[in-house]
């Protein structure tokens, strides 16, 4: 698709330039919208370190031309492996199904070239204190902005939302994680299988987890993950002489974590959303279905439903538009749901450490194509 499009007339306001919110701008502007995206952060960019996709959200970067930028400098690694205690219970490779590991600023930037590619304007340092579901956004500027269309796709804390008053329900899990990008030292890390994502889990006599997952030659992302309740465990910088006596042979990425700049320990968070939309606004991403990243569908999500909103918002005549948007969450929101809720359930009972969990179930989403039209999410 390209900018060339013809214009149709019609015009979103978006808040929130996350990955959430730059697939729906692009999605929207590659269909003929104009579309404004606000930015409450001073600079474009994406904090935060390692991320997996899998087939849903590969089919979407497909869809708005975000492909090869995305699939440039990004891998599939051989297995997912699961260890516990030191030993391998399982190496998964999803019976052929597509997934993809990657840096989450990479990600960002393929999405943002992308919306700009297709005639998105960003405003950075915008902050939206408000939105109408008549259609418009107020922002702490002082300026209200008019839309046929308003996104919320700010997050968790999303401001759209709460403005808007969506009965909401949000809870904190018992776990949760720091996360770092450190340089693959494969040499230092010696002879084994580290193109592998491998998870590891320690669980006598404490729960404590690296999650393994390399990016591309150069890069990988590493989750330590501990209980919130640790102290030494959720521990920023990191404690490195507890980490590397119960996961030695880690100890040369270890090392690059416990220098690394600003880290902060993340607990798991769940938000349920009593509606996705409400006259002309609409939730997409972690403002709609915050969970826990168990089942790595957070941004898998996000970008699916970011991408079916600016679909059934493009084929709706203007006047059908909030009706439009009632039936897109209604048959949308079913899978994300149940992802959300496995997800939910894998981190209250770690049952991701038994090992081949990836079964039909658990890969609903990643098997999903948001991108067929015959598509059935809500069976
Ligand atoms: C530890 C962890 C690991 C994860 N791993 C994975 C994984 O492997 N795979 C996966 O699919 N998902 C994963 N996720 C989930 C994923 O990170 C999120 O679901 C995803 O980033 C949500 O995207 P978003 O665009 O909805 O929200 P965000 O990324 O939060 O983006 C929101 C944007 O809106 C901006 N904003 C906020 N408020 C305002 C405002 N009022 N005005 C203007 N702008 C505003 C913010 O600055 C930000 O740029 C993980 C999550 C966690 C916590
Ligand atoms: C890809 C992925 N999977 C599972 C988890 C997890 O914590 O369960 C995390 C990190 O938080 C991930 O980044």
């Amino acid at each position: 698709m390209s900018s060339t499009v013809d214009r149709n007339g019609r015009h979103a306001e978006i808040s929130g330039a996350g990955f959430a919110g730059l697939t729906a701008a692009a999605a929207l502007a590659q269909r003929g919208w104009t579309v404004r995206v606000h930015e409450k952060g001073k600079e474009l960019r994406e904090q935060g370190a390692g991320i997996v996709l899998w087939h849903n959200s590969l089919q979407v970067l497909k869809a708005i031309g975000a492909w090869d930028r995305a699939m440039s400098d990004s891998m599939t690694p051989p297995f997912y492996e699961t260890r516990v205690q030191g030993r391998t219970v399982s190496q998964e490779d999803f019976g052929g199904l597509p997934w993809r590991t990657m840096t989450r600023p990479h990600l960002h930037k393929a999405l943002l070239e992308t919306a700009l590619e297709a005639g998105v304007e960003i405003r950075t340092d915008s902050e939206v204190v408000s939105a109408d579901p008549r259609g418009e956004v107020a922002l702490a500027s002082g300026e209200t902005l008019k839309a046929d269309l308003v996104v919320g796709a700010d997050g968790v804390k999303s401001a759209v939302r709460d403005s808007i008053g969506f009965e909401q329900e949000r809870w904190k899990s018992r776990d949760g994680i720091t996360r770092f990008l450190v340089p693959r030292c494969k040499d230092e890390l010696g002879p084994g299988d580290w193109d592998n994502v491998i998870d590891f889990w320690n669980l006598e006599p404490r729960y404590l987890r690296v999650l393994y997952v390399p990016c591309n030659e150069r890069e990988l992302y590493i989750a330590l993950g501990a209980p919130r309740d640790d102290e030494q465990g959720s521990r920023t910088p990191i404690d490195l002489d507890l980490w590397t006596s119960v996961f030695p042979e880690l100890a040369p990425v270890l090392k690059a974590a416990a220098v690394a700049d600003d880290p902060k320990y993340y607990g798991y968070e769940t938000t349920v959303v009593s509606e996705w939309s409400r006259g002309r606004a609409a939730l997409v991403g972690d403002a709609a279905h915050a969970m826990c990243p168990a089942l790595a569908q957070g941004a898998g999500t996000a970008m699916t439903n970011a991408y079916t909103l600016a679909v059934a918002a493009t084929e709706a005549a203007d006047a059908g538009i909030e009706d439009a948007l009632t039936r897109w969450w209604h048959t949308e929101r079913p899978i994300t749901d149940r992802v959300q809720k496995r997800s939910a359930d894998y981190a209250a009972n770690r049952g991701m450490s038994k090992g081949n969990q990836f079964d039909e179930v658990n890969l609903e989403t990643a098997q999903y194509d948001p991108t067929d039209t015959d598509r059935h999410a809500t069976a």
